[in-house]
């Protein structure tokens, strides 16, 4: 097992009173007793309504906080005790991707500086095995390699999202959490990078647990999808099945999607044409 998050929980103290004379403050369950798996290259979704806990528990499985309570496995080892060389060696083997990594590029850095960091962090490269390394990335990701010498600035939002998520690669991570990478991305970038995910899936057995709103795009390359609401996991979708929505988040979730009741088919959008996966 990749994964495997037990009874996780996250509690946050919220003031409630902006009175100094009558202080209030509410523990508020962001994560309640979440418990799931992820396998070796497995694709997993995450959806759910705003507000409902899934950046939250995103931020928890990468040890960016501490949860209040529960446990987090990855490869069988608790992730809680991890200190120096170990906690480096996971924070390698699973990254995260959110929407505004982008935006957290350092602008006074050239693209060739950003791409160079992580390697330099975990491997000892020559100059000329890094090069090699990163324009083949980037080429699988489709940039181009004149794009080195720019600064930041001078980038598309799609071209930023793509060289984050180069960054995220170059470690070659077992585990890729993507939390709403696509939704400032036009149909085109959007549809391309979901494309790369799924090659990368087939080619090096990357696991993804992929949070979105776009319900579609998650059906499309997920194999299982998990459905948050108020802090816990209410419902399991395997893909392969008839869906059948028990949870009514669920089915207030997917209901966008669903045309031709009682059959249930979907209607693709212009991005799953793009990615050229049919509808069920
Ligand atoms: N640092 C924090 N301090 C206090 N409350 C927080 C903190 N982070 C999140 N919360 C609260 O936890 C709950 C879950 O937030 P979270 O951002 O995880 O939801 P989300 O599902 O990712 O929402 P969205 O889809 O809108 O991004 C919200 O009620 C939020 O206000």
């Amino acid at each position: 097992m990749l994964l495997e998050v037990k009874n996780l929980t996250k509690m946050y103290r919220n003031d409630m009173s902006l009175s100094l004379f009558r202080p209030s403050a509410r523990r508020e369950k962001a994560v309640d007793g979440v418990t799931f798996h992820i396998r070796k290259g497995e694709l997993v979704g995450l959806v759910g309504e705003s507000g409902c806990g899934k950046s939250t528990l995103s931020r928890l499985l990468v040890k960016l906080e501490p949860p209040t309570g529960g446990d987090i496995l990855f490869e069988g080892q608790r992730i809680h005790p991890l200190r120096g060389a170990a906690l480096k060696d996971f924070r390698k083997s699973c990254q995260l991707i959110f929407q505004d990594t982008a935006s957290s590029l350092n602008p006074s850095l050239k693209i060739r500086t950003l791409l160079s960091e992580p390697l330099d962090n975990y491997y000892s490269l020559t100059r000329a095995e890094k090069n090699r390394k990163i324009s083949v990335l980037m080429d699988k990701v489709g940039l181009r390699t004149e794009l080195l010498n720019r600064y930041p600035r001078s980038l598309s939002g799609g071209e930023k999202q793509r060289i984050s998520i180069c960054r995220s690669l170059l470690l070659e991570p077992k585990l890729l959490i993507c939390d709403e990478i696509v939704s400032s991305l036009d149909v085109t970038s959007q549809a391309s990078l979901l494309r790369l995910l799924k090659q990368l899936n087939r080619e090096s057995g990357l696991a993804l647990l992929f949070i979105s709103h776009d319900l579609e795009a998650v059906r499309k390359l997920c194999d299982r999808i998990l459905v948050m609401d108020k802090g816990k996991i209410v419902e399991e979708v395997k893909n392969a099945e008839e869906p059948v929505y028990r949870h009514p988040c669920t089915a207030r979730l997917f209901s966008s999607l669903l045309v031709n009741h009682p059959k249930e088919r979907m209607t693709p959008s212009p991005a799953s044409d793009i990615i050229g996966m049919e509808p069920d």
